[in-house]
């Protein structure tokens, strides 16, 4: 009996993922994305990540493939998760404000030269929105993961947004764009530098 809600949940992510294939305007995002983050990583930048709940596991398991290895052994690629200090969470969000947790560790460790991915489902994480809006003061290059409508963030920046209003369909899209996206910058970064 469940068999058929599970059979219809995998139809239905397949389907998000069928129009993610049929949208050249978001694949050419996913493209200028790869750019970016091997400009910054060219220039001595990094590439900072933050989202929510699911999301900030999806920043953590982003962060630490550029860090570690995701398909080949190589030399380590500079990438930070905001919030993965819990004792910067606990002062930041004690003394400034829950909202204000990404911020502040993005101040803290920003340069122009990096690049911020934050990931929001919805696109309405008050805490993702201020930083955000943190990064582009400081002239960071800010993309944002989310889901169809782009909640807020959506006329705040760059926004790739996954064709479907449910949470969990937009998070499994998140992860395979942000494998696809340190997939192709590993092998782009490091094809140029063996020459
Ligand atoms: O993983 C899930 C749901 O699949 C949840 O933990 C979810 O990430 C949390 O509710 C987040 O707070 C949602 O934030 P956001 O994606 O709307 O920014
Ligand atoms: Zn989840």
């Amino acid at each position: 009996m469940l068999q058929a809600q599970v059979r219809s949940q995998i139809e239905e992510s397949m389907a998000v993922k069928q129009r993610l294939l049929e949208d050249d305007a978001l694949l050419q995002q996913v493209e200028s994305l790869v750019m970016a983050c091997l400009a910054s990583l060219r220039r001595g930048g990094k590439i900072i990540f933050a989202g929510n709940g699911g999301s900030f596991a999806d920043a953590q398991h982003l962060s630490a493939e550029f860090t570690s290895r995701f398909a080949f052994d190589r030399a380590p690629l500079a990438s930070i998760a905001l919030g993965t200090n819990n004792s910067a969470i606990s002062a930041i969000g004690n003394d400034y404000g829950y909202e204000q947790v990404f911020a502040r560790e993005l101040l803290a460790v920003a340069k122009p030269e990096d690049v911020f991915i934050a990931i929001s489902t919805s696109g309405n994480s008050v805490n993702v929105i201020v930083a955000v809006e943190q990064a582009l003061q400081v002239g960071v290059k800010t993309i944002v993961l989310t889901g169809q409508t782009g909640g807020k963030l959506k006329g705040l920046c760059e926004c790739v947004c996954v064709p479907s209003a449910e949470t969990a369909r937009i998070q499994e899209c998140h992860i395979l764009l942000g494998h696809i996206l340190c997939g192709l910058v590993e092998e782009q970064f490091f094809s140029k530098q063996v020459k």
